[in-house]
């Protein structure tokens, strides 16, 4: 089952949140959906969901406005704020509420405990989890209908490193059974060994719908690692020859426009010595500080 946005557009007063957007996403793959803070990814995901209603475009799940389906609850889970759940409720009797509410099975609930790894602490009040404890609590929402298609707004935002590696595995397990996995992010190198596939946005805007090894792919493509002792006069002597260097950190450089071979000659030549001359492997986080630099609203990414 497909979620397909076609055309979107959302304004709040003269904030543009979203702005033609149009992409697909597929079963079977994890799908990153990625942007700076105040992109409009959560906007993106209440339009799926009918939350909010777009100015212009429409988006389909399965061929169907989300308002449209027989049978919402068993066809899309979401997880868009963790921290919502009423703090005084117990984990089970929360998910009990929604599967009455949704008109689903009570059984359920036992299971979708089990399968975020939430049944020693199901009695307990949610006001009193951390917030690992809470997104998987979010997490067990959404599945409660067994649905072929999750919507999961930053479900690894604030997680611990065990936690980030439980819901990188759990989410590539739903992909697995062929599920439509939405998942978004502020932060491309978090999807990295999560996503099949990127839908990166800007200021509202598609800036990249592609799979994640052809976005490394051509970001790598052509760049040079070079690491150095002479950091100042490697750059001189590089970009003297017309090349674009980027420096990464004390010691290390990257080079564009130049190959490796011509990189290497060059620094010899003028007496410059290098550690390291290799082909550069780009990794998500520098592709997306790239494709997003021009489009931050709030300047170093962060809410103002
Ligand atoms: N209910 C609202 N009223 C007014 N403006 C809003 C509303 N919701 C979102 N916006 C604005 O729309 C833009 C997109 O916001 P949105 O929350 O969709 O971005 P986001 O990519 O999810 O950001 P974040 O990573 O911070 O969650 C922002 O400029 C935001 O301030």
């Amino acid at each position: 089952m497909t979620i397909e946005a076609q055309g979107l557009r959302k304004c709040y007063g003269t904030t543009v949140a979203v702005e033609d957007l149009t992409f697909t996403v597929q079963p079977g793959k994890v799908t990153g959906f990625v942007g700076p803070n105040g992109a409009g990814k959560s906007t993106t995901m209440r339009m799926m969901l009918a939350l909010d209603r777009p100015d212009a475009g429409v988006v389909l799940i399965g061929g169907r406005p989300y308002r449209a389906l027989r049978e919402p609850a068993l066809t899309v889970g979401a997880l868009l704020d963790a921290e919502a759940t009423h703090p005084g409720r117990r984990a089970e009797d929360h998910l009990r509420w929604m599967a009455q509410y949704n008109g689903l099975s009570r059984r359920r609930v036992h299971e979708v405990l089990d399968l975020v790894g939430l049944r020693s602490v199901a009695r307990q009040r949610v006001g009193g989890f951390s917030l690992g404890m809470r997104q998987r609590l979010g997490i067990a929402g959404a599945l409660l209908g067994d649905p072929p298609v999750l919507i999961l707004d930053e479900p690894v935002n604030g997680l611990d490193p065990d936690g980030i590696r439980w819901i990188r595995g759990f989410l590539r397990s739903l992909a697995a059974d062929g599920r439509t996995v939405l998942v978004s992010s502020h932060l491309m190198g978090e999807l990295q060994d999560t996503a099949d596939h990127l839908i990166v946005i800007g200021r509202g805007r598609l800036l990249a719908d592609t799979s994640v090894k052809a976005l490394l792919d051509e970001t790598s493509d052509g760049r040079v690692t070079v690491r150095t002792g002479e950091r100042a006069a490697a750059v001189q002597v590089l970009t003297d020859a017309g090349a674009t260097v980027a420096i990464v950190d004390l010691d290390t450089l990257t080079v564009d426009g130049m190959d490796a071979g011509e990189v290497g000659a060059r620094l010899t030549a003028a007496g410059v010595p290098c550690s390291e001359l290799s082909r550069h492997r780009a990794s998500l986080e520098e592709v997306y500080m790239e494709m997003t630099r021009t489009h931050t609203i709030f300047g170093d990414g962060t809410r103002p």
